[in-house]
């Protein structure tokens, strides 16, 4: 069996021609949708990954506020920055692109960001809204991940999913949306026993480790037939590069996503979509 390629920029242009529509919507009921975003620090990823947010705002029509504070700007000064992003009435979302330098605290400058601006899904009213499958705004990875499984008829329910990750961003978001729709969802991390076993158990494997130098999927993981999507963006071999070589596992699956092409255009369409979704809240307006 050779699998279906989950192709994460083909399902990412489909929602941001919905996002475009929505946006053109927006506008001629008087509002323009505005993303503010916050770099701090030199990360080159991170720069690329906002980059990228940029220009997809700019492709469907959404409206930017870039800010890159200096790199030892003090919590007390990038709480004040988000107060301030908080006020404006022009900006309808906000996103800290993570990580942060260590000196600052990420969950002490997430939760300063107003929920219903909060396009991250990282906040606590949202992460508990999302726990009871009430949530409005969610995490952008997560989000597409399940986006990318409904546009291929990828079926969730009744299926042995396995996360091979427990962040805030990815793997726990990720566990609820599996849950609401009716997967068996394991969350494996670096204190898993048998983590082969659970994954040749696995209907669906979505692993996001990140570190080429503690954990590689290989073939020999993976039932055959099975789905894999890698969320993992590491670099391996001065390449960019998820857990998993997409060419070495194809073979043994019915769909895998690349990386890159795979889930991360599918973050940044899911950044326009809840940026959308936070406009029209601003103005209780259904979308
Ligand atoms: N505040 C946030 N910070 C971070 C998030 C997030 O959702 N919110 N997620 C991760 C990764 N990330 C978003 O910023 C991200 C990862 C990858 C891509 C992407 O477009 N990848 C492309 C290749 C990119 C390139 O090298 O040109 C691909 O995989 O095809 C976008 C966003 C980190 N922090």
């Amino acid at each position: 069996m050779t699998g279906v390629k989950i192709d994460g920029i083909e399902v990412a242009k489909s929602i941001k021609v919905k996002v475009a529509e929505i946006v053109n919507d927006l506008k001629s009921k008087g509002i323009s949708p505005c993303l503010a975003t916050v770099l701090v620090g030199d990360n080159p990823a991170s720069a690329t990954y906002v980059r990228n947010k940029h220009k997809a705002c700019e492709e469907v029509g959404i409206l930017t506020k870039d800010h890159t504070p200096p790199t030892d700007i003090t919590q007390d000064e990038l709480n004040k920055l988000i107060e301030k992003l908080n006020a404006d009435e022009t900006v309808h979302g906000i996103l800290v692109q993570l990580p942060l330098p260590s000196h600052l605290n990420e969950f002490n400058t997430t939760t300063q960001i107003l929920p219903e601006k909060d396009v991250d899904g990282l906040t606590p009213p949202n992460v508990g809204l999302l726990s009871i499958g009430k949530a409005m705004l969610v995490a952008c990875t997560p989000s597409g991940i399940i986006e990318m499984c409904k546009y291929y008829n990828i079926e969730l329910e009744g299926k042995n999913v396995v996360i091979i990750n427990r962040s805030n961003l990815v793997g726990k978001p990720l566990y609820h949306l599996l849950l609401q729709n009716n997967a068996t969802v394991t969350t494996c991390h670096s204190k898993t026993k048998d983590l082969k076993k659970i994954c040749l158990d696995s209907d669906i494997i979505i692993t996001g480790v990140g570190n080429r130098e503690i954990f590689k999927l290989t073939p020999d993981m993976i039932k055959e037939g099975a789905v894999v999507i890698d969320v993992a963006t590491t670099r391996h071999e001065g390449k960019l590069a998820g857990d998993a070589d997409y060419a070495e596992i194809i073979e043994k699956t019915s769909y895998a996503s690349p990386v890159p092409g795979g889930v991360g255009p599918m973050t940044v369409a899911m950044l326009l979509k809840n940026t959308v979704t936070a406009a029209a809240i601003s103005k209780g307006i259904d979308i």
